[in-house]
């Protein structure tokens, strides 16, 4: 089963700290989605909320058209896996398993099972004692095997080594296309992740900057390669993202959108224009500006 969310002029406060601004989207559900930002953009604040960490005070947040919080019929369907673990002392890697097979209906135990074997953890040791690796290893094992409608990975594989980080994209995938849901990624690994969002959501600073398909915003930015003075003419009057130049060729990378006719004008002239990685874009869209005073 597959949950959308509903989020309408959300504002989360602490203090003087803004943490969420205003913040209104719908996920349809049963897609990836990548939740991007810098640190301290509102990430964690937000997915908090979703899965009903703590009370929505301003705006509203609904999982499946009802609100989350104290709300169990909708808790039990959102399963939010952040980077650490914050089991109690002598909790063991079982007692954590036990835990989810109570708490979670849809929990799949041989599943469990054979992620533990995956990601070789073993079952009798204090959570306390796994190492950073093998605690995001113990996050993702609960995230996958609760099959939860509605699972968020808080960057909690980032604790993964490399090849490990792409067992775990490689195994999502997999069983996501087995049993869709609607999964929610929030990462600083874009290069590495972005391949995997169908959609994606950028946050700066607490305010949504930006909600796009993936396909939509990698066309949102392009690289344009050829001659100095015809690659300077095709970027006319768009944001500037990089330049680099060797004798006469250059490189530029711009923001903006460059019409069907220009780019052919431009490839017929012998300009080579590719898409912007989801890195570039997004650095360019939560990137420190001067305030207008
Ligand atoms: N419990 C809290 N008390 C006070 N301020 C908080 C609290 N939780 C978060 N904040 C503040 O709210 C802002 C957003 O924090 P949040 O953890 O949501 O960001 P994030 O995007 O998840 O960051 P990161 O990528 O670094 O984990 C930050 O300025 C943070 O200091």
């Amino acid at each position: 089963m597959t949950l959308g969310i509903d989020v309408r002029n959300l504002t989360v406060r602490f203090g003087d700290v803004v943490a969420v601004d205003d913040v209104s989207f719908t996920l349809s559900g049963g897609k990836i989605y990548g939740l991007l930002g810098r640190n301290g953009s509102g990430k964690t604040t937000l997915l908090s909320l979703l899965a009903a960490f703590a009370p929505v005070r301003q705006g509203k947040v609904l999982v499946g058209g009802a609100e989350p919080f104290e709300n169990s019929a909708v808790t039990e369907k959102v399963c939010l896996i952040r980077e650490r673990s914050i089991a109690p002392d002598g909790t063991t890697v079982k007692d954590i398993l036990n835990d989810a097979r109570v708490f979670r209906p849809a929990w799949d135990e041989k599943y469990a099972d054979r992620l533990l074997d995956m990601f070789q953890l073993p079952r009798k040791k204090t959570v306390s004692r796994l190492s950073r690796g093998q605690q995001s290893a113990l996050g993702i094992t609960v995230g996958l095997a609760s099959r939860a409608s509605v699972t968020i990975f808080d960057e909690s594989y980032l604790g993964l080594d490399a090849p490990t980080r792409y067992d775990f994209y490689d195994e999502l995938l997999r069983d996501y296309m087995e049993q869709p849901r609607t999964i929610i990624m929030s990462s600083h690994l874009i290069e590495e992740v972005g391949r995997l969002f169908e959609e994606v959501l950028i946050l700066d600073r607490g305010r949504l900057v930006s909600h796009e398909e993936t396909d939509t915003l990698l066309t949102a930015g392009a690289a344009v390669t050829g001659p100095a003075h015809l690659v300077d003419e095709v970027t006319q009057g768009l944001t500037v993202l990089s330049q680099q130049q060797l004798g006469g060729t250059k490189s530029t990378a711009v923001y903006g959108k460059i019409s069907e006719d220009a780019q052919a004008r431009a490839r017929s002239a012998g300009l080579e224009i590719g898409s912007l990685g989801l890195q570039d874009l997004f650095v360019h869209l939560t990137r420190e500006r001067e305030e207008p005073t």
